[in-house]
């Protein structure tokens, strides 16, 4: 299925994240946003031409990447519009928005919902990036009304975003969801509240482990309450879950507290089942979880650091797999984590310390 024009309406992060990496691809691009100043900022970084700039010209694709709580009204609308010969959104919930859409009498044969599982936790045209979907997983829910060519349209975007796509029902879409995105999200909500009021000590102690917890916490909580909203039962149940453990916990460590020593099997047990579930997650191609190693170098707080410790992997040619960095407050250096694969770590280390580099 060739797409030669795509319509994008929304163009948030993901919105223009799908519109840039198709642009790369050489696909005509037309953007639309109710909010035209986020239409335009796309423009400006590359993304496409203004829709309506294009006499609102008929796509092979629609991309809808607004809000859940608005996809429904927004295809019925678009559908109406013969703005496009296919449909897809992009949203966190499938079950809900397909209701809706059925609902409110949208055509289902040209429509298949989609979710790329792959964002940040900052919105809008300025956060996004044309390779936020390379390699990541992108689920399509073609239901029995959809025509093979919706599903072919859909299924050559997400070849063109570089991602990998998973076939599932809409109903078991937000189940899994619920456990690896929308769960994980409130909890990390929780975490990241107890900071709230946390002393300045507590706060300049951080360190990468807080960092990596809350990460997700600081997104847009307007979209959260819409994508939580429409999956509700499903991650309240992954929550009930995880409040138990987390109450079990803390039951144990008060009864370790008044010395109670046999309360420690239960936070082992625990901490056991975590690293049991921490390493069935997918590794970054969607293969297994592969274990790098991790070669640690200091560096200095000053420009150009990271380019010449790039360098040094390029000329002794080591693939950097993953990089993380570590500041510490106050200190005019940090650390640099480069993940690498484990017969490249002694190479890459022989190599950093040969040209006067500390690698502790
Ligand atoms: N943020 C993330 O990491 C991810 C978000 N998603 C889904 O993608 C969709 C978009 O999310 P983001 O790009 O993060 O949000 P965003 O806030 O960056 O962008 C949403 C855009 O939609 C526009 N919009 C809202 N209602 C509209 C309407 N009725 N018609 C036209 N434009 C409208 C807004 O003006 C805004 O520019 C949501 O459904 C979300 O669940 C999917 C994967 C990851
Ligand atoms: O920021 C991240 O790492 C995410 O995983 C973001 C994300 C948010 C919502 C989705 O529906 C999918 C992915």
């Amino acid at each position: 299925m060739d797409l030669r024009t795509v319509l994008v309406v929304g163009t948030g992060l993901i919105g223009t994240s799908a519109a840039l990496a198709l642009r790369k691809r050489g696909v005509r691009v037309l953007l639309a946003d109710r909010d035209q100043g986020a239409a335009r900022l796309a423009r400006e970084l590359g993304a496409g031409e203004e829709w309506e700039a294009s006499g609102h010209e008929r796509a092979d694709l629609a991309i809808i990447a607004v809000p859940p709580a608005h996809v429904a009204t927004e295809l019925l609308a678009l559908q109406r519009h013969d703005a496009a010969r296919f449909y897809t959104d992009v949203a966190s919930v499938k079950a809900e928005p397909l209701h809706r859409a059925a609902q409110l009498g949208c055509d289902l044969a040209t429509y298949v919902a989609s979710h790329p599982l792959a964002g940040r936790e900052k919105s809008g045209p300025g956060a996004a990036r044309n390779d936020l979907f390379l390699g990541r997983p992108w689920a399509l829910c073609p239901t029995d009304e959809a025509e093979p060519e919706a599903r072919a349209a859909v299924l050559r975007l997400i070849e063109l975003c570089g991602a990998n796509p998973v076939e599932v029902s809409a109903t078991d879409h937000d189940r899994a969801v619920a456990v690896v995105s929308h769960a994980p999200h409130v909890a990390a909500s929780a975490v990241a509240a107890r900071l709230a009021d946390a002393t300045d000590v507590a706060l300049g102690l951080a360190g990468q482990g807080v960092r990596d917890v809350t990460r997700i916490a600081g997104s847009d909580p307007s979209l959260w309450l819409g994508i939580l909203s429409g999956n509700a039962s499903p991650v309240a149940e992954v929550l009930e879950a995880v409040a138990t453990d987390l109450a079990d916990a803390a039951s144990a460590l008060r009864a370790l507290a008044d010395g109670d020593g046999t309360a420690t099997s239960e936070i082992t047990q625990l901490l056991k089942r975590g690293v049991v579930g921490h390493d069935r997650i997918p590794g970054k191609h969607g293969g297994p979880a592969s274990s790098y190693a991790v070669v640690q170098v200091v560096i200095g707080d000053r420009p150009g650091q990271l380019a010449r410790l790039f360098q040094v992997c390029d000329e002794v040619g080591v693939n950097v797999e993953d990089v993380r960095l570590e500041h510490a407050p106050g200190l005019p250096l940090g650390i640099a984590e480069l993940f690498v694969q484990p017969d490249a770590a002694a190479t890459l280390t022989e190599a950093l310390h040969q040209r006067g580099w500390q690698v502790p």
